[in-house]
């Protein structure tokens, strides 16, 4: 059976085609089971305390060499310690959403699977959901059908704290899309890029003039764009919300969720604002810093990549200020720049110079119907 799990699960049938958006089942917390899924008799469930730094240690270890690769196996994500800290503790989360499973005898960490907290507008209707992210099984121990239990250990924790819708996106295609989004790549360091194979020289180019080709510009288009401080956060949340309504599923943000995410954290989060005469913030460009580990080449360990975060363009066009966003990019010493074909992004794909990727990013709900969108109607960034 294709879908021997996912076929079990409050999510719409691939061919269904729905009208009205809402909840697929109602349960209530009399419904939830109190104690744990049960477990193969080697393995344990714990909570991963990312407070600990030798806990948080096992799980950057877990993902650096067992979490999502490309398509052709050349690279793997490589989360560092303080982006999941900070992916793992914005405001409201719970250290019961962030479950490990620990082979009983020698304590190895084997298995991953963490939810937060967010609010999310699908539509017209604000939901109460969480996003979940980094599920990950041991390279050791796929095909024994880990992860359907992960993720209904993680659905049963959420359920029991009155949350029962979810978002996540994946590589695969899953019963079934809210949307599908192509990425795309910016080159900043296209000879990097050419030696460990992410990217080829076009015929009849030369190395030279693919680093010119590729040369971003000597001065912001936007030269008041500065760091977000803590007093540019009201505003700026104000901005952001407003920009967000236009997207047919977009999250709404706190200013203190705001300022979780958007702080400026060295190697993590970077965020530059313009401000008006009032000092109200007008333009946000923002990304973080996702490297991946470069499997198998020795000249280069790690690809530098900022991944696109949100973006609002009201004094500036949307494509000057991504190109101020590759300016400073550059400077920060990424490699590359990516995208999803979410937001208006496809309206500076080409000026810019982006190349599309070679693969999907699917997004889902989880029991929440809704008529499928255009990657160009989501407005939510996953990490
Ligand atoms: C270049 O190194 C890679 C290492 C692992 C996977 C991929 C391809 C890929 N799967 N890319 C994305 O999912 C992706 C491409 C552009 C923007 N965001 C993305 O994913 C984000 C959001 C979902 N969680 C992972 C990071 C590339």
């Amino acid at each position: 059976p294709t879908h021997a799990f996912w076929d079990t699960q409050p999510v719409p049938k691939i061919a269904d085609e729905v009208e009205q958006s809402g909840p697929i089942e109602f349960k209530t917390l009399d419904d939830v089971r109190k104690d744990p899924l049960g477990l193969p008799g080697l393995f344990e469930w714990v909570e991963i305390d990312v407070n600990s730094q030798t806990e948080l240690q096992d799980l950057y270890t877990l993902l650096n060499e067992n979490y999502v690769e490309d398509d052709d196996n050349m690279f793997r994500f490589d989360y560092s310690p303080s982006f999941l800290k900070w992916a793992l503790q914005p405001p409201h989360y719970y250290k019961e959403w962030h479950i490990g499973v620990r082979v009983k005898e020698t304590k190895k960490l084997v298995g991953f699977i963490s939810a937060i907290p967010a609010d999310v507008r699908v539509e017209d209707k604000v939901v109460k959901m969480v996003e979940i992210n980094f599920l990950c099984v041991h390279k050791k121990l796929r095909e024994k059908r880990l992860a359907p239990v992960l993720i209904k250990e993680i659905t049963r924790r959420v359920n029991l704290k009155d949350i029962w819708q979810a978002s996540y996106t994946a590589g695969v295609v899953l019963p079934r899309p809210v949307a599908v989004c192509r990425y795309w790549h910016r080159s900043l360091n296209p000879k990097k890029l050419i030696e460990v194979g992410f990217s080829s020289l076009p015929p009849k180019m030369t190395m030279s003039l693919m680093i010119k080709y590729y040369r971003v510009a000597e001065q912001l288009k936007n030269a008041t764009m500065r760091k977000l401080e803590k007093k540019d956060c009201e505003s700026a949340t104000a901005l952001l919300n407003q920009y967000l309504s236009k997207y047919r599923v977009a999250p709404t943000f706190t200013t203190e969720e705001f300022w979780h995410w958007f702080e400026p954290r060295e190697n993590v989060m970077t965020c530059y604002v313009k401000v008006d005469s009032d000092n109200k913030v007008t333009d946000i460009f923002s990304y973080y810093n996702l490297p991946s580990s470069i499997i198998g080449n020795q000249k280069h360990k790690t690809l530098k990549a900022a991944f696109s975060f949100y973006n609002v363009a009201t004094t500036t066009t949307i494509k000057e200020l991504i190109d101020d966003a590759l300016l400073v990019a550059k400077k920060e010493e990424f490699d590359v720049y990516n995208c999803l074909d979410i937001f208006e992004n496809d309206k500076f794909f080409k000026d810019l110079k982006f190349a599309v990727g070679d693969g999907n990013l699917q997004y889902y709900l989880y029991n929440y119907s809704t008529p499928l969108k255009h990657s160009s109607e989501i407005g939510l960034v996953l990490l």
